[in-house]
Parts: structure tokens; C-alpha cells; sequence
């Protein structure tokens, strides 16, 4: 029996956020009277967010992970967590190199040139000059920017930020790919433009873990689903049959068919697997 390669573990990942807020619900359910002694006492309402209920995941060599579920299910909130832009409340990530996620590593600097933002951000992202002089040309050719990489990056478009973003979280090739297709907010042109590229990353990644809402683009790419409501993990395994469970249950909300809906949430929960995480 050949032995898969876990190259990422979530070993009871779980996210709750703390939000203060000056609630207006709040405020209406105290009436004026109340609204008025929390301001003046500086009262401020704590609400906390359970955005992901404790989760165990292992993810193998090869695979192509699609996270799929409706809005606020905490898709974006694991696909952080797993790039590190954010701490999970508990658990912790077992790694064997550190995830990338697409769009959001390059925080570029607005009065540097496209050019020196590249720099800049290829150093940040642990490449050395050599390794930046080498793929410097076909960074700005990615771009598509060759007139304006020398202009102060406050000069573009918010469409031309994106690309010189793209062509910088782009210019290593990550083992663990994250990409979350939210983040992307290029033109047709742009994404046409960064498909080749993108097609190239997945193919030499180890594991790709891919967010999106288009389940057609989800069947197309993935070897595999996880399906997320609300927090929970409802269904993880083969695509085919994840993504046809998500949209019947989809299908059977649209209709206000809830009780339906929550049978077939609940047939899905069944099926998932007891995940136990053993430290080799
Ligand atoms: N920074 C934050 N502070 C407070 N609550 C947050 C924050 N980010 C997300 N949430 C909440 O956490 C829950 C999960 O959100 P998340 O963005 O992870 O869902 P999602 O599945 O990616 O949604 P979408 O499909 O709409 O992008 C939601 O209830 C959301 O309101």
C-alpha cells in the first residue's frame, strides 16, 4: 500500500473573533436613556464571532483542495489562518513549508515605484538580489506595467496594483499554495493575462487550497472538497460527491425548503471521518 504524504495538518483549528462595538441593536434595546449612560460611562458592547467550530484536517501531496459553503462559513477565516495571516483561538498547523496565499502578501509601499516595490517585496518574501535580478524581466513582463514600473505606485490604478501585487506573490514557487479567488479583483485582461501563471504555480505546488464560490471552477481544479457552514465542517472528500451535496442543499435553501436542507447538511456531517492527529 503506497503511503500518501501529509504535507499540511490543522490539528483542532477553531477561530472565534472578539468585535467591540458601539451596536446600534444594542443601543435600541436600551433605549435612549441607556444609550445615553453607555456613552457617557464609555461603555462598549464585546460580541464574539464563532467563525470556525474546532476542526481537524490533513491534507496530502498532490492534492487540490477546493473550500467551498455560503457566505460568512468561514472559508476566508481558514484560508488565512492557514497562510498565517491570522491566529486560530486554538489548534495549531503542522507545515512542511510555509503557505502562500495569493493577493495579499505584498504590502507595497504607495511612494515607491512599481519597480522598487518589486524589490521590496521579493526581499520580504525571503529571495535574494540574485534570485530578484534573475526573474526581474519576466516580473514587469507579468505586470504588464513596462511604461509605468518606474512611476510612484500612488499613480496606478487599482487594477494595476493588483497586477504588480500578483506578479510579486507570485515570483516564488510555494509548496503550499493558498488562493483565495475573493482576493482576486483583476479585469478580464488581467486574468487571462495571470492564468498561465497561475495554471504553472499549481502545477508545481504540493498542495493547492483554492476558496471560491464557482463550483464549476471548484469540479474543474480540485481533487477534493471541504465543505464549510457556518463554522462547522459538514463534508470533506471526494469533489463530485461534496459539490453535489452543497448544491442540492443550496437548491433546497433557495426554495425555503429548510428542513430539507438541514437533512441533507446532516447526511453530509454523517459521512465525515473521525480525524485523531498523532504526533510521529
Ligand atoms: N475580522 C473579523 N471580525 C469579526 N468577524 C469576522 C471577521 N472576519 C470574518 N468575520 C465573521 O466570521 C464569519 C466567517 O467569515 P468568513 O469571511 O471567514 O466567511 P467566508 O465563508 O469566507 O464568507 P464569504 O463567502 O462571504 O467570503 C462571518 O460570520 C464573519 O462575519
Amino acid at each position: 500500500m503506497s503511503e500518501k504524504k501529509p504535507v499540511l495538518v490543522l490539528d483542532d483549528i477553531s477561530m472565534k473573533y472578539r468585535v467591540q462595538s458601539g451596536s446600534a441593536e444594542l443601543d435600541q434595546k436600551r433605549g435612549f436613556l441607556g444609550k445615553l449612560k453607555g456613552r457617557i460611562t464609555g461603555q462598549k458592547r464585546r460580541v464574539t464571532v464563532e467563525a470556525l467550530k474546532p476542526l481537524s484536517l490533513a491534507f496530502y501531496e498532490g492534492e487540490t483542495i477546493g473550500l467551498i459553503g455560503r457566505n460568512g462559513s468561514g472559508k476566508s477565516t481558514l484560508s488565512k489562518i492557514i497562510a498565517g495571516h491570522l491566529t486560530p483561538t486554538t489548534g495549531r498547523i503542522l507545515a512542511t513549508d510555509s503557505p502562500i496565499m495569493l493577493g495579499v502578501n505584498a504590502s507595497l509601499i504607495q511612494s515607491l515605484s512599481g519597480a522598487q516595490n518589486i524589490r521590496l517585496g521579493c526581499l520580504a518574501m525571503g529571495m535574494t538580489h540574485e534570485q530578484i535580478d534573475e526573474k526581474y524581466d519576466s516580473l514587469v513582463e507579468l505586470t504588464g506595467l513596462e511604461k509605468a514600473i518606474d512611476l510612484p505606485m500612488k499613480t496606478y490604478s487599482s487594477g494595476m496594483s493588483a497586477r504588480l501585487r500578483f506578479a510579486i506573490a507570485t515570483a516564488v514557487d510555494p509548496e503550499i499554495l493558498v488562493i483565495d479567488e475573493a482576493l482576486n479583483t483583476g479585469d478580464a485582461q488581467f486574468k487571462a493575462r495571470t492564468q498561465a501563471r497561475m495554471d504553472e504555480l499549481r502545477k508545481n505546488a504540493g498542495l493547492v487550497i483554492l476558496v471560491s464560490h464557482s463550483i464549476s471552477t471548484i469540479k474543474q481544479m480540485c481533487t477534493r472538497a471541504v465543505w464549510l457552514d457556518k463554522g462547522t465542517l459538514v463534508m470533506d472528500g471526494d469533489v463530485a460527491e461534496v459539490t453535489a451535496k452543497y448544491q442540492s442543499f443550496m437548491k433546497n435553501l433557495a426554495k425555503k425548503n429548510n428542513a430539507t436542507a438541514r437533512k441533507i447538511m446532516q447526511s453530509g456531517i454523517a459521512t465525515l471521518p473521525e480525524v485523531t492527529i498523532v504526533d510521529a
